[in-house]
């Protein structure tokens, strides 16, 4: 069963009078354990896939379905529920909160799951900081650590509710080309060793690259998806190979 999954969807914004078709008729299943990057010129609507497959964002047409859950009907606050539980967001400029410690940032999360115990939160963020190689840096606010660091506090912010997905928009953009190597192989490795699945967007080839699935959009649709396993790569052409879209 996919963990993520959109089914023909469609998302239209509205800017004054012109309407903008973010995205046309996308449909893609994304395996649990996937590596995927999502890669594509601005504005072919990397970021408005994320946020539908993280439920920040509806689609205007169109079935998305959480860990087997359709969540297209869902009120608010079920929305928040699942988004508690499954899924991790990694932004491009971190989202750390500044007032709060690196610890602290990593716990943040945490207090929306109520049947864990204050002994059971301060052990899962300390298990997660010493992940991402932070336990030094643990009363350290944002300024005071670098952009990598701060990268990484939003990699264990992401992981400590157990998420089974962790969303990621352009986690490197903002970082120095070896930092974001760095950084894209902590999540791969983490993804090798707790079978996480990483979604992420990206215009870095190197970082296309490390990707074992990866997806082109471009205005709004998905053109090819290419799977790398065991060194052999196919490219699918989404709606010659597909009629019912690309599953990955
Ligand atoms: N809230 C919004 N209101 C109006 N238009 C929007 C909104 N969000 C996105 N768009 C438009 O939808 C299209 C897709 O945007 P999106 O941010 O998903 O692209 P992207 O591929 O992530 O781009 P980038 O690589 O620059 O981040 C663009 O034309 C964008 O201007």
């Amino acid at each position: 069963m996919a963990i993520v999954k959109v089914e023909n969807v469609s998302k239209r914004y509205l800017l004054g009078e012109q309407v903008v078709e973010a995205l046309r008729d996308v449909t893609l299943e994304v395996e649990p354990g996937s590596f995927l990057a999502i890669a594509g010129p601005s504005g072919s609507g990397k970021s408005t896939l994320l946020n539908i497959f993280g439920c920040i964002d509806n689609p205007s047409e169109g079935k998305v379905f959480v860990d087997g859950q359709d969540v297209s009907g869902k009120t608010p606050d079920e929305l928040a529920e699942v988004r508690a539980r499954t899924i991790g967001f990694i932004f491009q400029n971190f989202n750390l909160l500044p007032v709060l410690s690196a610890q602290e940032n990593v716990d943040y999360p945490l207090l929306q799951l109520r049947e864990l115990s204050k002994a059971q939160r301060r052990e899962r963020v300390a298990y997660y900081l010493d992940m991402v190689g932070l336990t030094r840096y643990a009363g350290h606010r944002p300024n005071q650590l670098s952009g990598g660091q701060r990268q990484r506090v939003a990699i264990a912010r992401a992981l400590a509710t157990h998420s089974k997905v962790v969303l990621a928009d352009e986690p490197t953009a903002n970082l120095d080309r070896e930092t974001g190597r760095g950084i894209l192989e902590l999540m791969q490795g983490i993804n090798r060793d707790a079978g996480t699945t990483f979604i992420f967007s990206t215009h870095d080839a190197h970082v296309m690259d490390m990707a074992d699935r990866l997806v082109h959009m471009e205005d709004g649709r998905i053109i090819t998806l290419e799977t790398k396993l065991a060194g052999v790569e196919s490219v699918r052409h989404s709606e010659a190979a597909h009629p019912q879209g690309p599953g990955v």
